[in-house]
């Protein structure tokens, strides 16, 4: 069959019409407008609390709205002011997207107490558990100082306060907490009564609802799930989220859903500070615990460590309660499930030497130790980055990347690539990171009892071993020291090293007398038959000016020896003054340095910087001398022997 000369032609110009229009569907888009175009863009995620058991739309809808108000009431019942209405009008969404935010709250409460203000008048937004991505957004748009490093991470300014604020720290001392916690001397819990913390209360909360939109995180402490404590951290800034998203644990869209009422609650309104006037205040910040209303409130302070150290100080309140051992210390465990943990001040090492390529991280900072074993109460971690270097610390480098926060870092304006030797703005710069960017992290993070106990120190005064075996009570005396000398200045030239002891190698952060926790130990090591080990990760060769840092190197091979159970085998001879069990050999570790002594060359000034240190530890251990440590009256006189001799 012979098509005409008009069929042909017919059949070139459908084929034409046809692939032109299909060319045409495929290159335009149907929207007439950018807005209807952007809402494209956003596919709608998976309900982030999916409705259970739901038969139909109808059902779901209803239980969907439901549990909606629910959240409503509940964010509007922790805004609340205590001394006028109850709680403002909530709504959920940032407060730019109007198109995206009809959920208007159906549940203001309309029940003045003292009368109604004007501020109750307009609604607060909330940005619930926003993502990474979402907070990435809000700080690059309304935070000055954030950035988006070549790296990925978010470079962010905590402002007037690069570190934590110790002396700002209020508890509130009531029937309950008077007899409970360690007050007094050497105490890090300065008292403040409940009016006072109330006032403080009221003004955070009037400045977190006076704002247009706050953050709100409802997560998690403590992996182990029967222990699990549930925080809602509200704050100002979406570095304050973003942080906290990092360090604690995450809820799944699951636990979300049956997230019900928190069991802690930070106001973080740092940007605003405290009033002077008011009674207790002795600066414009201040960092405030009640135990028994479950609350924190922070002003005048947006160093975002005071959140993490804030509920690190409640877990060391209840978790004693259940008998279990809150730690200031970091955790790892080998392929054979043998678990270690490793003390210390801050700057001696547990970060960089829990976080062990061989190894799996259980976490860097803050753990439990329980009938069941041993827990992470973070979900992710903090590390020091100062001189951070790829080649030496290769994980905390690779964890640095989209979703970290980098504190106080100072970066290349154009290329935006952080230099880590800069300390311009501190030399406290922080990554704060989820603990699954750490390759080896383990998931969940528990474990099963310890293994070795690792105290750290970074002995400037170059006196102490680079690794000593410790007899129990030995452990419990150094745990109840907890020395360091870090050199304060920064400066060339030989600066006299300070000793610091901080009981329980974490002062700061501790609620009820150090010989409570002490006793924990004593008892949890010795029934689960831990080795306890002290190493200096300080000088060596002579004190600061004199000597060097040990190699990290070395250090590394001391702790592979103490983990794979070869140290123990080891050959010691003891040391004078602090009786310390030295080992005479360790492979990849020069002999000659495993006593100090052989390291100086003026043996004579080793000896009165020896006699110098253990003066130290005694003149620290004396506020101990009257305190008994757990029942036995033994183990107190044990420990008491334990220290110096001279
Ligand atoms: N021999 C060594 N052992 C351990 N760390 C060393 C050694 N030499 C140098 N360092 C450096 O010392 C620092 C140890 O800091 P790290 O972050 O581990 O402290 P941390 O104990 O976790 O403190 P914080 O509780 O404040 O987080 C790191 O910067 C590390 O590179
Ligand atoms: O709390 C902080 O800011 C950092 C830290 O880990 C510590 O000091 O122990
Ligand atoms: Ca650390
Ligand atoms: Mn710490």
């Amino acid at each position: 069959m012979v098509e005409t000369s008009f069929q042909i032609i017919f059949r070139i110009f459908t084929f034409f019409f046809s692939e032109k229009k299909c060319r045409q569907m495929e290159n335009s888009v149907s929207e007439r407008t950018l807005d209807e175009l952007h809402s494209l863009q956003k596919k709608k995620s998976a309900p982030t609390t999916p409705i259970k058991g739901a038969a139909g739309a109808f059902a779901a809808t209803i239980t969907e709205e439901e549990r909606h108000k629910q959240q409503l009431q509940s964010i509007s019942a922790s805004l609340a002011s205590l001394t006028r209405e109850t709680g403002p009008k909530v709504v959920k969404g940032d407060p730019t997207k109007k198109a995206e935010t009809p959920r208007v709250s159906h549940v203001t409460h309309h029940t003045p107490t003292f009368g109604i203000s004007d501020s109750a008048l307009k609604f607060t937004h909330f940005l619930y558990n926003l993502s990474p991505a979402e907070l990435y957004e809000q700080a690059i748009k309304y935070e000055k100082g954030s950035f988006i490093a070549s790296s990925g991470a978010l470079a962010t300014l905590s402002g007037a306060k690069t570190g934590r604020s110790p002396r700002d720290k209020r508890v509130v001392k009531d029937e309950t907490t008077e007899d409970e916690l360690w007050w007094g001397k050497g105490s890090p819990n300065i008292e403040m009564d409940e009016h006072t913390f109330l006032v403080n209360r009221e003004r955070a909360v009037d400045y977190l609802c006076s704002l247009e939109k706050v953050y709100v995180n409802d997560q998690f402490l403590n992996w182990d799930p029967e222990h699990r404590v549930k925080v809602r951290i509200v704050s100002a800034r979406a570095y304050h989220s973003l942080f906290m998203h990092n360090m604690c644990i995450r809820p799944t869209p699951d636990e979300l859903e049956n997230f019900g009422t928190p069991d802690f609650t930070i106001y973080n309104a740092g940007q605003f500070p405290c009033n002077r006037y008011t009674h207790y205040m002795t600066s414009s910040t201040s960092i405030d615990m009640n135990l028994a209303r479950k609350e924190m409130v922070i002003l005048g302070t947006q160093y975002a460590g005071e959140m993490k150290k804030g509920l690190f100080s409640l877990m060391h309140y209840l978790m004693p309660k259940r008998q279990i051992l809150s730690l200031h210390s970091g955790c790892n465990m080998g392929k054979d499930g043998d678990v270690a943990l490793f003390f210390g001040l801050s700057g001696t090492g547990k970060t960089t030497l829990s976080t062990d390529h061989n190894r799996y991280l259980i976490g860097d900072d803050e753990h439990c130790w329980s009938e069941n074993g041993v827990s992470n109460i973070e979900g992710g971690c903090y590390a020091k980055c100062i001189d951070l270097s790829r080649e030496k610390e290769p994980d905390i480098w690779n964890a640095i990347k989209f979703g970290t926060v980098v504190e106080n870092v100072v970066f290349d304006e154009h290329t935006r690539e952080i230099d880590y030797s800069d300390k311009s703005v501190t030399e406290n710069t922080r990554a704060a990171y989820p603990i699954e960017y750490i390759p080896n992290a383990k998931i969940p993070c528990v474990g099963p009892h310890p293994k070795n106990v690792i105290l750290l120190a970074c002995d400037a005064f170059g006196v102490l071993p680079p690794v000593s075996k410790l007899s129990l009570p030995q452990t419990m005396y150094h745990f109840i020291s907890g020395y360091t000398a870090l050199v304060a200045g920064t400066e060339d030239g030989i600066k006299e090293p300070t000793a610091t002891f901080s009981a329980c190698f974490g002062a700061a952060f501790i609620m009820l007398h150090p010989t409570k926790y002490a006793a924990m130990l004593a008892e949890k090591m010795e029934k689960h038959g831990a080795a306890g080990w002290l190493v200096n990760t300080g000088w060596s060769g002579g004190r600061y000016g004199l000597g060097s840092r040990i190699k990290l190197a070395y250090t590394r091979k001391i702790i592979d020896a103490i983990h794979s159970g070869v140290l123990l085998e080891a050959n010691y001879t003891k040391t004078e003054v602090f009786g310390l069990e030295i080992p005479t050999e360790i492979e990849g570790v020069p002999s000659e340095i495993l006593d100090p002594v052989n390291t100086w060359a003026d043996k004579k000034a080793y000896e009165n910087t020896l006699l110098k240190l253990g003066g130290l530890f005694k003149k620290n251990f004396e506020v101990f001398l009257n305190y008994k440590i757990g029942a036995d009256k033994q183990l107190t006189e044990e420990i008491l022997a334990a220290g110096p001799n001279f």
